[in-house]
């Protein structure tokens, strides 16, 4: 990356996901980043701590070239980054716009010939700088992204995403089929992959290690795919074990008719994907909403992993995903905005609808209270359940030694004994959310996920670099 980090010391209170349903609430805490943006250490804060601490580190030349930044005590908090599991940045534009469609209709008239016009990338340059720039100031340092089918436009997504620092998977979308219109489509099996290779390879030329962005295999879904071209993007994937794959499935009831009639050989949808190859470790699955028993099994067997997107279920009218099921049966689950799918670039409102949508499984007699998602587990979904989605638990979703700083600095309002807001906290400043005040640490955070927007994202870190800041 272009300017080194300085050395940053991170003091206050930072609250992080330790396991599915717990949440740590570490105060008083120094954590110490390095110039590559790596967490070097945990440690209670101490008076000394500003000094001592890069003295001990051997920060060089002295601890006075030590960057400190700290979370106003009772009001800020830092929290890991977002991970975005599933979102398409051509489709931005179109955020809230389904009306009363379905799937297959939504994607004829609204989705396809948006995606068809940003074809030209001087055309999708403005959006995607947009989109990544709304994205990161809603928290999400990680995104898994569809682009297009266009090769120049795809690449530019990921050339902007490494300009601007949000860690990003990108991927050319691949479909041959007649499903999608004539005038948006691969025009063979030999040509999407041609032209997924020229990606893949763009993208590992802009960044070789994949330290910040990364190629994924994009079969968009399996009815916009020919069998030849499945066919050819298993073999591709069996020749790149580094790169994932990322697709969609069992949205919508319609859809999963149209499998079975397309694909008759295959016993399921998940077994479309894992007769080609496709369905692995490293395979991002979005929606999962009507899976079979056999084929969550099937997912959870092979180490495939799900992005629940619960704006778009509701939004388009797929269904409520079925997640405690899910993660009973071992499947790794992740959060996706889906836009435009999704209405909202936010992960929050993600989570959000998610403790929602799991309100709404929980009243089918068969699932009951069982069902039922706290504001821990969404939590966990958004950030360390999201990393292994994208294949990027070690470095990311959680503050410990050894991973990266994707950080987000969170600001609540104050509200004082006047009822007034205090500690700068107006509107203006502290982000518009005037609840806060005098609850515990764990309502403060349930208050947030119900309450916060963008307004409270005060500071966003990939890797250790500022990349979006609410002034
Ligand atoms: N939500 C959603 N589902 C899809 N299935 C195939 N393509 C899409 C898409 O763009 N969005
Ligand atoms: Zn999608």
């Amino acid at each position: 990356m272009a300017t080194p980090l300085p050395n940053t010391l991170y003091l206050g209170s930072f609250v992080h996901s330790k396991t599915l349903t717990e949440l740590e609430y570490l105060h008083d805490t120094a954590i110490a980043v390095d110039a590559t943006g790596t967490i070097v250490a945990i440690e209670p804060l101490t008076p000394s701590t500003p000094t001592a601490l890069p003295a001990r580190l051997g920060w060089a030349p002295s601890p006075a070239t030590t960057t400190i930044i700290r979370a106003k005590p009772g009001s800020q908090f830092f929290f890991p980054g977002f991970v975005d599991t599933h979102l398409h940045a051509p489709q931005y534009p179109n955020v809230g716009l389904f009306g009363a469609s379905s799937l297959l209709d939504w994607l004829n008239t609204y989705t396809f010939p948006l995606e068809a016009s940003l074809s030209d990338p001087a055309k999708a340059r403005p959006v995607y700088a947009r989109v990544i720039r709304k994205t990161l100031a809603h928290g999400t340092t990680t995104a898994a992204y569809y682009a297009t089918v266009d090769v120049g436009s795809t690449n530019l997504l990921a050339d902007l995403c490494l300009a601007a620092g949000q860690r990003a998977l990108v991927g050319r979308v691949c479909m041959d089929s007649d499903l999608s219109p004539a005038y948006y489509r691969d025009e063979g099996p030999e040509e999407a992959v041609a032209a997924t290779l020229a990606s893949i390879a763009h993208i590992d030329r802009i960044d070789p290690g994949g330290g910040l962005v990364r190629p994924v295999l994009t079969p968009r879904f399996a009815p916009s795919c020919t069998p030849a071209l499945l066919k050819g993007l298993g073999e591709l994937a069996a020749q790149r074990p580094d790169v994932p794959i990322q697709t969609h499935i069992s949205e919508n009831v319609g859809e999963v008719a149209l499998v079975r009639e397309m694909f008759p050989e295959q016993e399921s949808y998940a077994g479309v994907y894992d007769a080609f190859g496709l369905l692995t470790g490293r395979t991002i699955l979005a929606h999962a909403v009507h899976l079979t028993e056999g084929e969550a099994e099937l997912v959870a067997r092979r180490g495939a992993k799900v992005s629940h997107c619960p704006c778009s279920n509701s939004a388009i009218t797929s269904g409520a995903a079925r997640v405690r099921w899910l993660l009973e049966k071992g499947v790794v689950c992740g959060l996706g905005t889906d836009m435009s799918g999704g209405y909202s670039a936010s992960v929050l409102e993600a989570a959000r609808q998610a403790v929602l949508v799991s309100r709404h499984v929980s009243l089918v007699e068969s699932e009951g209270e069982g069902a039922k998602l706290s504001v821990e587990e969404v939590l966990y979904l958004a950030t360390r359940g999201g990393a292994k989605v994208v294949g990027l638990e070690e470095r990311v979703g959680a503050f410990e030694v050894g991973r990266e700083w994707d950080a987000q600095l969170v600001g609540l309002g104050v509200v004082d004994g006047e009822g007034g807001l205090s500690e700068g906290g107006t509107d203006g400043e502290e982000g518009g959310v005037d609840v806060f005040g005098w609850e515990s640490w764990e309502e403060k955070v349930a208050k947030w996920v119900f309450n916060g927007d963008d307004r409270n994202t005060r500071r966003v870190w990939v890797r250790g670099r500022l990349v979006h800041e609410r002034k």
